[in-house]
């Protein structure tokens, strides 16, 4: 490998995934593969691409600061590449930063260019890096020193305070531990911790569902209880939706936008495989990953089929289920979290426009509850238009519904007290647990 190449490599995946929309997970693993980086080179060049996406906002301030003129796109993303190494990561010098980068510069470009990522580079490291703690204007402070877009920082401090927006934005630049979910059937928790922890990994059990295992050391994806289906990837907070559809074997439950599967087949075994669940997805493509992951798990209950949720009325008559879960499409903002840039491309009118989708799927799957059943509403973002003001809005035009009087105390004893859980719903922001950020509600029908 020439000497600079993983760091030209990095300026080529950068171009791509940021000015080109490529996928960086997708991307990243290809060139790994093509080049044959080693573990060490391979932990470098992800920490270069990620950690460059994930505080693109911040490296463009400072780039700002320090060069005026408009620069060619590979010109751009090296700079602000060399910039995310002598910013962030301690055990790179910069004298090796500044180095390589020229010689990339040379290679790439012209020497113009070259003395000019030099000048400015040596600049930085003569004068340091701008002090964020001089900017007057919190949302403007929070957005440059977390790397998110102006717009939601404003939003999320209108919502709900700027100490836990602050707190928000800065979790989301640290990525959350995994977390499994034991499949009942197959182990309990447990003796699935003994396991993994026989095995060498470090866990912790889960303070938010009791099937949940944190793994803090190993990685899970090569463990016999995972390639045996004994546990599967699932957020802490997904869990929780689950649980709380306290669906019980023989009843008939419907999970209306049920892809890739994570709660379909989490309810299936809350039933003990017994009863019916009718699981519907927008897109046939989708309908069908529920379906093989049901049949991966032996949940032969699972009946996974492509339709619009908001026409279920066309296919099944009035008070058909028990329990129904409306894990809705959304914004989202919750996940944000080991995805570096996916902050940078959502916009305030996504979710508005989200929030009547919401609407729409809630208004239409009412009518198929049972009178005394019950309806989990949730999402996987963090935005009161899409979570407490879609709930709110639902109980103003459909007075046979309230929300469930026993939800708050059967919520595991941990959540009780969190800081986002009101009389429309539980908002769980991802420092409250480390997890993602996720909402849920149970209403019941009441006539
Ligand atoms: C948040 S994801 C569901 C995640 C899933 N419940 C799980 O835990 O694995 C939302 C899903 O809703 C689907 N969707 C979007 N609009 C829909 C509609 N009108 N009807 C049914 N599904 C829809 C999307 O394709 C997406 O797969």
């Amino acid at each position: 490998m020439k000497k600079y190449e993983l760091r030209d490599t990095a300026v080529t995946l950068l171009s791509r995934i940021g000015d080109q929309g490529g996928y960086s997970h997708l991307l990243l693993d290809k060139t790994i593969q093509t080049k044959g980086f080693d573990s060490r080179d391979t932990a470098l060049l992800t920490e270069i691409v990620y950690g460059t996406l994930s505080y693109k906002l911040t490296l463009e301030y400072f780039l700002r600061q320090f060069v005026n003129k408009k620069l060619e796109n590979w010109a751009r993303w090296l700079l602000l590449s060399a910039f995310y190494q002598m910013y962030v990561l301690d055990r790179v010098p910069d004298h090796a930063v500044i180095h390589e980068s020229v010689e990339i510069a040379k290679q790439r470009g012209h020497k113009g260019i070259a003395s000019l990522v030099n000048a400015v580079l040596r600049n930085v490291q003569r004068k340091g890096f701008p002090n964020l703690d001089n900017i007057q204007d919190p949302a403007e402070r929070i957005s440059l020193e977390t790397s998110h877009p102006k717009w939601l920082v404003e939003r999320w401090i209108s919502h709900y305070g700027e100490t836990t927006a602050r707190e928000m934005c800065a979790v989301n630049q640290v990525e959350k531990p995994i977390s499994v979910r034991v499949q009942p059937m197959l182990t309990t928790r447990e003796t699935a911790m003994e396991e993994l922890t026989s095995q060498g990994f470090t866990v912790r059990a889960s303070a938010i569902n009791p099937q949940g295992i944190i793994i803090e050391k190993g990685n899970i994806l090569k463990s016999d209880l995972f390639l045996s289906n004994q546990v599967t990837i699932q957020d802490q907070t997904s869990m929780l939706a689950g649980q709380m559809v306290d669906a019980a074997p023989g009843m008939t439950v419907l999970d209306a936008c049920s892809a890739p599967g994570g709660k379909t087949t989490h309810i299936a075994e809350t039933m003990k495989n017994e009863g019916k669940l009718l699981a519907y997805d927008l897109h046939a493509k989708k309908a069908k990953q529920v379906s093989q992951k049901a049949e991966k798990l032996k949940l032969t209950i699972i009946e996974a089929n492509q339709a619009d949720a908001r026409n279920l009325q066309e296919t099944h008559a009035p008070e058909t289920f028990d329990r129904i879960l409306l894990d809705a499409p959304c914004s989202g903002l919750g996940v944000l979290r080991g995805k570096p840039d996916i902050k940078y491309h959502k916009s305030e009118q996504d979710v508005l426009s989200l929030a009547s989708i919401q609407a729409e799927l809630m208004h239409d799957v009412a009518p198929l509850l049972k009178v005394g059943g019950k309806l989990v509403y949730s999402t996987c973002t963090v935005d009161k238009a899409e979570n407490e003001q879609v709930v709110q809005t639902f109980l103003a035009e459909h007075p046979d519904f309230e929300v469930d009087p026993d939800f708050q105390q059967e919520l595991p004893k941990a959540v009780q007290d969190a800081p986002g859980l009101s009389s429309n719903g539980l908002q769980i922001f991802p420092q409250d647990f480390d997890t993602d950020g996720f909402f849920l509600v149970r209403l019941v029908r009441k006539a």
